[in-house]
């Protein structure tokens, strides 16, 4: 687990990038990493390649159900993508800076861009489940706890020291995926707001529930916020959306709850109108990058 060992040094990034350049005959300018539920995404892409996790030197491997691990390389209205099959979370067991290495592998592949998704529980009374809430903003109880991927020295290669979050989310990419939302007719149910993130991989407690919902999140999941750090760390584009998949319980009243099983089917159920939205985005910015 320790921060600066060579394994996340610029030059054994560097190898690792340049394997999968000798696989791969371009460079991608988009990263779309698929959250749980969400591994049709690469579907829609032309003329697909398959580079699996274990075949990558030193690339982690995913364990949780619903990550394929994979990485498919293909284009999209002329826009070349790579889509992450598969992400890591801190909860299971990987360091910060493991689940947010392959965001650097992207960028010296040439990646200007990424698309963040994630299956997330919902505070806000508004949303409903199978509902889509762009991230306008987040909460990152990681880093409030000393948890941030960008802890030790700091390579400027990379990016600069100390890195600005107020603007993190595009707001190009949010206007468009508002406009997108009404021509899909997802208007009514595409949301704006604050994702807070937690380590999990426990759901949360009706007292942490409403903790977050206090402190101004709209969704709660476990994962995105490092991978958003060290994407604006260097530089990249950021879009990222949670897809909610189930309430999260704020009373203690109630009997319901949630479990990843009916979380992996109401993502499942919602996929085709995922994959519309992502493609659509992507469609009408494409100028940014191609
Ligand atoms: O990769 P994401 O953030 O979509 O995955 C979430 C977090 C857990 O893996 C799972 C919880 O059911 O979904
Ligand atoms: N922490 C957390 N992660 C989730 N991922 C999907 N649903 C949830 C949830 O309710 N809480």
């Amino acid at each position: 687990m320790g921060d600066n060992t060579d394994e996340f040094n610029y030059e054994s990034l560097e190898t690792v990038a340049e394997f999968i350049r000798s696989k791969i005959p371009f460079s991608p300018k988009l990263l779309i990493i698929c959250g749980t539920g969400m591994a049709g995404i690469p579907e829609v892409l032309d003329n697909p390649i398959v580079l699996n996790y274990n075949e990558i030197p030193t690339f982690p491997l995913s364990t949780v159900q619903g990550h394929a691990g994979k990485l498919v390389f293909g284009t999209l209205n002329g826009v070349k993508i790579v889509c992450m099959k598969g992400r890591f979370h801190y909860f299971e067991g990987y360091s910060i800076k493991t689940i947010t290495k392959p965001i650097r592998i992207m960028k010296l592949l040439g990646v200007k861009a990424m698309f963040a998704t994630n299956a997330a529980g919902s505070l806000n009374p508004k949303f409903q489940v199978g509902d889509i809430m762009v991230l306008r903003d987040h909460l990152n109880m990681l880093s409030f706890g000393g948890e941030n991927p960008l802890r030790g020295p700091n390579d400027s290669r990379f990016g600069e020291r100390f890195t600005p979050m107020n603007k993190a989310y595009d707001r190009q990419l949010i206007k468009i995926a508002h406009e997108v939302a009404k021509d899909i007719g997802l208007a009514d149910n595409c949301h704006e707001g604050v994702f807070a993130i937690v380590s999990g991989p426990n759901y949360e407690s009706v007292a942490e529930a409403r903790a977050l919902s206090i402190l101004g999140a709209d969704t709660v999941g476990m994962s995105t916020v490092p991978e958003v750090l060290v994407a604006r760390h260097c530089g990249m584009a950021v879009f990222a959306f949670s897809f909610i998949t189930n309430r999260c319980i704020v009373s203690y009243e109630e009997n319901d709850e949630p479990n990843h099983r009916n979380i992996l089917n109401v993502a499942d159920q919602r996929s085709e109108k995922v994959k519309e939205f992502v493609c659509k985005i992507i469609e009408k910015s494409q100028e940014r990058w191609l």
